[in-house]
């Protein structure tokens, strides 16, 4: 039996009604509107379509959005004076700078410069350390969707073995992390480019989530018959068009006739990490504005 879809676009849409609906409750309750301010720095064609779709989820949600476009040559100190205007200005609630940042900026600086009570993506040290305590303020966006997808796709996780592919700090060790908590209670292992037999180690997976950023590398022998496969890679390959194609970390067609479930690239991973930002927004502004 092929592999069930993960319908990441619809899951995505189903999560921003409801926060529509919360919004505009907030709304009534509050004398606020729940805004997001979003800084790209430079002019990356992706990072461009990336954040005019977040965006657009904003205000489609009955968010306030507010875009901060600086140029490419933008200094360090231009930047974190902009991120202290933001850390002050109380119509603001959630603050997002858009990574990757061009090679004069200390990436982990400006991190840190933002106020951890509007650090939507929850990067911050101190957003970090409660995560993993186990308190999270917010919960960072991309591992949260992935969750959110195996919950509302009816995979269970107590008991079972997760692996997770990819030890990024934004991905892999939280997502990791997440799921070996309380309420998931999965049994995770992290994997990464120095595993011995990845594919040995991916065959124990009834969850395996990858996010390497390496296209098509987790090939159908890897995956465990009837596993919940959840792939957070965008790879933009080249296929002789201008715009390539995006594919994923998972070889898709050889995994979906092995999987139990699968989410594909584009419509999986993608825009369940905008609709988690929309919910981080909102719990940014009931915290501050309570
Ligand atoms: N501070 C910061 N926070 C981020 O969350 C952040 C970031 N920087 N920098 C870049 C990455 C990437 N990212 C994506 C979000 C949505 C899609 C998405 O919606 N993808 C669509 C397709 C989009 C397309 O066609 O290119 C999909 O998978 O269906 C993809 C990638 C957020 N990121």
């Amino acid at each position: 039996m092929p592999a069930q879809i993960i319908d990441g676009k619809q899951i995505a849409q189903q999560i921003r009604s409801e926060l529509a609906a919360e919004v505009a409750e907030f709304i009534e309750n509050n004398a606020a509107t729940p805004c997001l301010a979003a800084v790209l720095v430079g002019e990356d064609p992706a990072s461009q379509v990336y954040v005019r779709n977040k965006e657009r989820a904003c205000e489609a949600a009955g968010m306030v959005s507010k875009l901060f476009r600086l140029p490419a040559e933008t200094t360090q100190d231009e930047l974190l004076s902009l991120i202290a205007k933001l850390n002050k200005d109380a119509e603001v609630h959630g603050i997002l700078v858009q990574l990757p940042l061009p090679p004069q900026i200390d990436s982990e600086r400006v991190l840190r410069a933002i106020h951890p009570s509007k650090d939507v993506d929850a990067f911050h040290p101190e957003n970090v350390g409660l995560m993993t305590l186990g308190k999270p303020r917010f919960l960072p966006c991309t591992p949260h969707g992935v969750l959110q997808l195996l919950k509302r796709s009816g995979v269970e996780t107590a008991g079972k073995r997760a692996v997770v592919v990819g030890r990024s700090d934004i991905v892999g060790k939280p997502m990791t992390l997440l799921l070996a908590q309380k309420g998931w209670d999965a049994t995770v292992t992290i994997a990464h480019s120095r595993t011995t037999d990845l594919a040995a180690v991916c065959r124990e997976a009834d969850v395996l989530v990858a996010a390497v950023g390496r296209p098509e590398m987790i090939t159908g022998d890897m995956i465990k018959p009837g596993a919940a496969v959840i792939d957070v890679g965008i790879n933009r390959v080249d296929n002789g068009t201008p715009k390539g194609k995006l594919v994923g970390d998972v070889a898709y067609d050889a995994a979906a006739e092995v999987a139990g479930w699968i989410t594909p690239v584009p419509g999986g991973v993608g825009p369940m990490t905008i609709a988690m930002l929309l919910h981080n927004t909102l719990t940014a502004a009931a915290a501050i504005e309570r």
